[in-house]
């Protein structure tokens, strides 16, 4: 590959962006190009507008830091392969890409207007207008249509990834997680795990064990349109896990608030044909793009330009969101502490923190409870040590005609070339990446994050590592887990919030933090890649893959985060009987548990009273039949009172008399202590035999009386009979 710098005619097909320019040859030199401001970020990448010196032509290159991605070089040679292999007006393509020091470089076309998850944050909140709306997903469809009969997936489908040209093309980027669907072996084995962005994720991609194909895209093209509808994906204000479960256990979501009546009812259709959870009813893009939906679709160079237009440079805007961002973030940091916990479901750009505590409330109701997630699931920003230190690369020079790096350390320098052998383009880049494994890692000091310009440094491998630096102060969500790389990035340098000892406060370096803050249903597992730009970042696991993991399927292992079938065994979860308590924040959860614990037998044993009594009130009998059993029971009652109040008197007395006598006999020793207190209690046993045998002979009288009693009325009623008979006899003689 030459640095011509001669021209060619693009071999794309006619299109409103294709035909603009032709494409030049982009050399692999990194001397040829020019890096000028930050324009987006991701896990792993710095995305930069940049000059094609040789042309003079405005390009983007995507920087992406291999000591971060090392633990799956396969995701940086796929998204180079793919990205270079595409050719289609409505996805992105890579022109080239080379590794640059620890650093693969991708040379790609610039997008003007940046993804439509960054218009909505300048200037669309709350979502877009149908028509807009429509143009977009019409163009995404396309690209996924193409990209399906292609036999790629492409798994990472959202706002943050559709990007926009400035007459107001619409392409789909980002293949760092796409797979393919022809592969075999241990490619095919990657559609069986676990990646994405968990509020995009279809059931099936959630769900251990199963495997999924491009319906999976569908799925995410259906929360991608609610996203644009509502200006955020549903659920994106909670973690991960929660999302999971709600992923897997709620109705799909869809466009059934009031809000969305403005929307028509074909819109509704489509969305809702989208997010089935029966990967099978879902229809593939080329049926959607029937759909009535599309039908009068206006073309994007008319809707979507009256969003893009009055709008300040892209590169403006990223740098005042970045900002916006670190506002919120001191913000949030300043209220009450209680809060914490719902703020680890806010996104970055969408905290309105009364409505959220609204929908956390609601849900904890009907959630199943929430599976816990390792203290490491907080927010975790990586700042500048100093914030208000120049930054490194020195943007005069960098501008100016002394911009170039000319002593780059090139460890491998390849230009992947459209339709080369794969295999060849694959062992080239390993080579460079097998070098970039044994890189030096930077230890994240003295960065700034603020500036979305890349400055000049005055010698050549700091400006590579000034990259990686910018790199490794992104900000990520979620559980935060950078799995095999956890060393030199989280683990590392440690979580830049941190908990204090009662787990709640924030840290001081919060506040000197001017970096990104991502949402915070970030990822499961961070291993290679997360959405710094976006609102989630993507879920990184080799959970589901059943063959390699036995009888137990997992749904993720890498990383800290580990969710085994079980977790997700929502019947199960749901069985638990959830006692609600709502600690204050210092309360802590040994406090929370022995509340739960603790509560459950007492509501029991109310609740089985509650239950008697109820029964009792039921009842039919009548309470005629009931007084005089319970007056009996008053009357044995009382009787066994008297008894025992009877006993216990006479107990006394007798206590008190061994008592006394035992006093006296303590002088004499224990022994004699022992033997008046045994004396003393044979006596008592005596006198309760006493009493007892009383008892039985006065209740022998007693009875003996009342026989004695009934045999004298018997006597006394004969007696009465027959001087009833006499008188009558007498009274019959007189008449006659
Ligand atoms: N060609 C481009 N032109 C303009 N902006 C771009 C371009 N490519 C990427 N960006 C911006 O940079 C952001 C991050 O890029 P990209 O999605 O490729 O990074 P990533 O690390 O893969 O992030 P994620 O995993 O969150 O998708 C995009 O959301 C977009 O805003």
């Amino acid at each position: 590959m030459g640095r011509t710098g001669s021209m060619r005619r693009s071999s794309l097909p006619s299109s409103p962006a294709a035909a603009a320019a032709p494409v030049p040859d982009f050399t692999a030199s990194p001397d040829d190009y020019t890096l000028m401001e930050e324009i987006g970020f991701g896990a792993n990448a710095v995305v930069y507008r940049a000059l094609f010196l040789p042309t003079n032509t405005t390009i983007a290159v995507k920087c992406l830091d291999l000591d971060r991605v090392n633990s799956n070089l396969d995701d940086v040679r796929k998204e180079a392969q793919i990205m270079s292999l595409i050719d289609h007006p409505n996805v992105i393509k890579a022109y080239c890409s080379f590794v640059v020091d620890h650093n693969l470089w991708v040379i790609m076309p610039f997008m003007a207007e940046g993804s439509c998850l960054h218009l909505m944050k300048v200037g669309y909140p709350d979502g877009l207008e149908e028509p807009v709306i429509c143009s977009i997903l019409k163009e995404t469809l396309k690209a996924l249509d193409y990209l399906h009969r292609q036999g790629h997936i492409h798994r990472d489908v959202k706002a943050g990834n559709i990007l926009v040209d400035s007459p107001g093309v619409v392409k789909l980027g980002d293949f760092g997680v796409s797979a393919c669907l022809f592969d075999r072996g241990d490619r095919q084995r990657s559609r069986n795990t676990f990646v994405g962005t968990p509020c995009w994720m279809a059931p099936e991609v959630l769900q251990p064990g199963t495997g999924y194909n491009f319906k999976a895209d569908i799925w995410s093209f259906g929360i991608t349109a609610l996203e644009l509808a509502h200006g955020h994906a549903p659920f994106s204000k909670y973690p991960p896990m929660k999302v999971l479960l709600m992923t897997l256990q709620n109705a799909p979501p869809g466009l059934d608030y009031d809000r969305d009546r403005k929307f028509s009812k074909s819109f509704k259709e489509m969305v809702a044909m989208c997010l089935v959870k029966d990967q099978t009813k879902r229809p593939t893009a080329e049926k959607l793009l029937k759909h009535s939906f599309f039908k009068n679709t206006k073309a994007p160079q008319l809707t979507v330009k009256s969003i893009i237009t009055d709008l300040p440079p892209l590169w403006e805007r990223v740098k005042t969101l970045q900002q916006k961002d670190a506002a919120h973030l001191a913000s949030s940091e300043q209220e009450a502490l209680s809060m914490s916990e719902y703020q680890r479901g806010v996104s970055a750009w969408y905290f309105d923190i009364e409505d959220l505590k609204a929908q956390a409330l609601l849900i904890h109701d009907d959630d199943p409870p929430e599976i816990k997630e390792n203290d490491d699931n907080v927010r975790t920003i990586e700042v500048d040590k100093d914030a208000s230190s120049e930054s490194h690369f020195g943007k005069s020079t960098l501008l100016n005609g002394n911009n170039r790096w000319p002593n780059h350390e090139r460890t491998c320098a390849t230009t992947v070339n459209p339709g080369a052998n794969d295999r060849e383009t694959s062992e080239e880049l390993t080579s460079g990446l097998g070098n970039a494994d044994s890189g030096r890692r930077v230890d994240g000091s003295d960065y700034d994050s603020l500036s979305s310009t890349p400055k000049h440094g005055s010698e050549a491998g700091n400006c590579k590592s000034e990259v990686r630096q910018k790199q490794k102060q992104r900000t990520f969500s979620g559980s935060i887990l950078y799995s095999p790389t956890a060393d030199s990035s989280v683990n590392g340098r440690g979580p830049i919030i941190d908990r204090d000892a009662g787990g709640q406060s924030v840290s001081n370096k919060q506040k000197n933090d001017a970096g990104r803050i991502d949402d915070l249903s970030g990822p499961l597992s961070l291993s290679t890649r997360a959405s710094a730009n976006s609102l989630s970042a993507p879920i990184r696991s080799s959970g589901g893959y059943v063959g390699s993991l036995g009888d137990k399927p997992r749904v993720e292992i890498k990383g800290r985060f580990s969710v085994t079938s079980e977790n997700v065994d929502l019947p199960k979860v749901q069985e638990i009987p959830v006692v609600k308590i709502s600690p204050r924040p210092q309360e802590g959860s040994a406090l929370r548990k022995s509340a739960s614990v603790g509560a459950w037998p007492v509501k029991a044993k109310s609740m089985a009273n509650n239950h008697q009594r109820k029964e009792l009130c039921d009842s039919s009998v009548s309470a005629s039949v009931l007084i005089p059993h319970l007056q009996n029971l008053v009357q044995q009652t009382t009787f066994q009172q008297d008894l025992i109040t009877n006993l216990m008197s006479n107990l006394q007395q007798n206590e008190n008399a061994d008592g006394l006598q035992s006093r006296f006999q303590t002088v004499e020793g224990d022994t004699r202590v022992e033997t008046s207190s045994a004396e003393g209690e044979r006596t008592l046993l005596n006198k309760i035999f006493e009493l007892q045998s009383r008892m039985i002979s006065l209740t022998d009288e007693l009875i003996a009386s009342k026989l004695k009693h009934v045999q004298l009325q018997g006597e006394l009623n004969a007696l009465y009979f027959q001087e009833e008979i006499v008188d009558r006899r007498e009274e019959d003689n007189e008449e006659a």
